[in-house]
């Protein structure tokens, strides 16, 4: 995903930036310039980022700035909240309830992952208790209907269609009414699309809105469309209320900036992000979790909403606890694996771990990472119970042991040992920590000290930020505010 090399690049400016001698004018308009071609580069809107450079250079004025002040602090702030800014269109959408009715229609081009984002929209909703329905109104494209049945048939997700009817209109009532009755709450209700913006589509959008009265009206746009995402979702704003974003195929080689534009130019929120073609790579998506990790900051709520996804409910107070305590033990690896290999896309787990992603899990490379995963939980299942399964015990004889049994080298089994050194290193920094239960996000910001926080930054972002004694003065004079932990992806939510 490029946005991961538009974070790369941001961060990198910062990091140019801290290290000048003197934090001048100069300096800010060099930093400045590279996050605005690395902004650009990622097809955000060009006016966008003007505006925000501009922003930028009003709220940092160096000239005002006292001496003592920690510029490079300013300076990130500012940044953060800048891009913030620009993904936070200032007002929630429209959240349906659960057990209350809600009908949800989806708009968007052909191709753009409408269907398939639906059935992960139902598919979402139904992990969490709720009795989700999809209705097919596309009577567009042929083979839609089928599409919709067999994803909604996969998921077991009720689902109403047909191959004879073809007024939209009519089968779009009929569903909502349908499902109505069966007192289902998301009623979602999939409408046609066309492979670029026209009349005809722009008016049977219209047609079906008017007729389902849609609680919220969904718009789905393909992150690899560049540019053209502003007039894109501006075109489709001015043709229905367009109410949230969802913005798909962030796997890809998306440059992803358009989610971005479309914000601006629906001047409504992203609420979700497709990340694969599966029905469980779907992200909910939160503003300032996701610029910390666009900024390489790390997204500590989602790694724990994800822990709290994919492990097994009896297991998590065990594995939270063991984990606080610093007691990454190399059952735990294995434990691990086997859950997220369960779930699939590991790459989503790792990925809000600050440092973690790169090394396990490249991104585009998921396949591989798999397989690696798999050859590792092999070598695991050869060792015995006892002894061999502390690595502190690992001598010579039993790595051969260990090869021999699993059918690898003596090489595959020391990189597996070099990795369970590697992550039980990552997680020994989280000694001491309090780890929060679901929900209970804000015991997080309560229990997270400078002290945890330093350990938990990459290093580079605490020189950044002044090192520990600047790490604190910041934690003071922000207090424990929500901006300070949505900075560092926690918060409540
Ligand atoms: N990699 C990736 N592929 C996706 C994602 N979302 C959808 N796709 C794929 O994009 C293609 C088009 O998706 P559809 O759901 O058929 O698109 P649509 O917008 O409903 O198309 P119409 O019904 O013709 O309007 C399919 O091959 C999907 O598997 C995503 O987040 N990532």
């Amino acid at each position: 995903m490029v946005l991961a090399q538009l974070g790369g690049s941001i961060s990198r400016a910062l990091q140019q930036m801290s290290n000048a001698t003197i934090i001048d004018e100069k300096a800010l308009n060099d930093c400045l310039n590279e996050i605005t071609r690395a902004l650009l580069q990622a097809d955000v809107q060009f006016k966008l980022v003007r505006d925000m450079q501009n922003n930028i250079k009003k709220i940092v004025n160096l000239d005002d700035l006292a001496a003592g002040h920690n510029k490079r602090r300013i300076i990130q702030q500012a940044i953060f909240n800048e891009l913030c800014k620009m993904l936070d269109p200032g007002k929630p959408s429209f959240t349906p309830k659960k057990g209350k009715t809600s009908v949800v229609m989806f708009v968007g081009l052909q191709g753009s992952g409408k269907t398939t984002t639906c059935t992960k929209y139902a598919y979402y909703h139904q992990k969490k208790g709720w009795k989700p329905a999809l209705v097919c109104a596309d009577t567009f494209r042929a083979g839609a209907f089928d599409q919709l049945k067999q994803n909604a048939t996969k998921a077991k997700i009720p689902f109403y269609g047909s191959y004879m009817e073809s007024d939209p209109v009519k089968i779009a009532v009929e569903g909502v009414e349908r499902f109505k009755q069966e007192n289902c709450d998301l009623i979602i209700v999939d409408t046609s699309g066309r492979h670029k913006q026209e009349v005809a589509l722009f008016e049977e959008m219209r047609q079906v809105s008017e007729a389902t009265k849609p609680d919220l009206v969904l718009f789905v746009m393909d992150s690899s469309i560049g540019q053209a995402a502003f007039d894109q979702a501006q075109a489709f704003k001015q043709s229905v209320a367009v109410g949230a974003v969802i913005v798909t195929k962030m796997d890809g080689h998306a440059k992803g900036g358009g989610a971005l534009s479309a914000v601006a130019a629906t001047k409504s929120p992203v609420i979700f992000i497709g990340t694969g073609e599966h029905m469980d790579e779907f992200e909910v998506f939160d503003v300032k979790p996701f610029v910390s990790r666009l900024l390489g900051m790390g997204d500590w709520s989602g790694f724990m909403d994800k822990i709290h996804e994919v492990v097994p409910m009896d297991q998590q107070p065990e594995l939270l606890q063991k984990l606080s305590e610093g007691n990454f033990t190399l059952r735990i690896m294995y434990e691990q694996f086997q859950n997220i290999l369960k779930m699939g896309p590991i790459g989503q787990v790792f990925s809000m771990l600050p440092g973690f992603s790169q090394e396990l899990m490249p991104k585009g490379r998921e396949k591989e990472s798999q397989a690696k995963i798999k050859r590792y939980m092999t070598m695991m299942d050869s060792m015995t119970n006892e002894g061999n399964t502390n690595p502190k015990l690992m001598n010579d004889s039993r790595i051969m042991r260990i090869a021999r049994g699993s059918g690898r080298q003596v090489r595959d089994v020391m990189e597996m040992l070099e990795e369970y050194k590697r992550l039980a290193k990552i997680w020994s920094k989280m000694k001491g920590l309090k780890i929060p239960k679901k929900g209970e996000m804000s015991a997080l910001s309560r229990n997270m000290n400078a002290q945890h926080m330093s350990k938990v930054l990459p290093p580079q972002m605490l020189k950044q930020i002044g090192g520990m004694g600047g790490l604190q003065n910041l934690m003071k004079q922000m207090g424990s505010s929500k901006d300070m932990m949505g900075m560092f992806g926690g918060g409540d939510k």
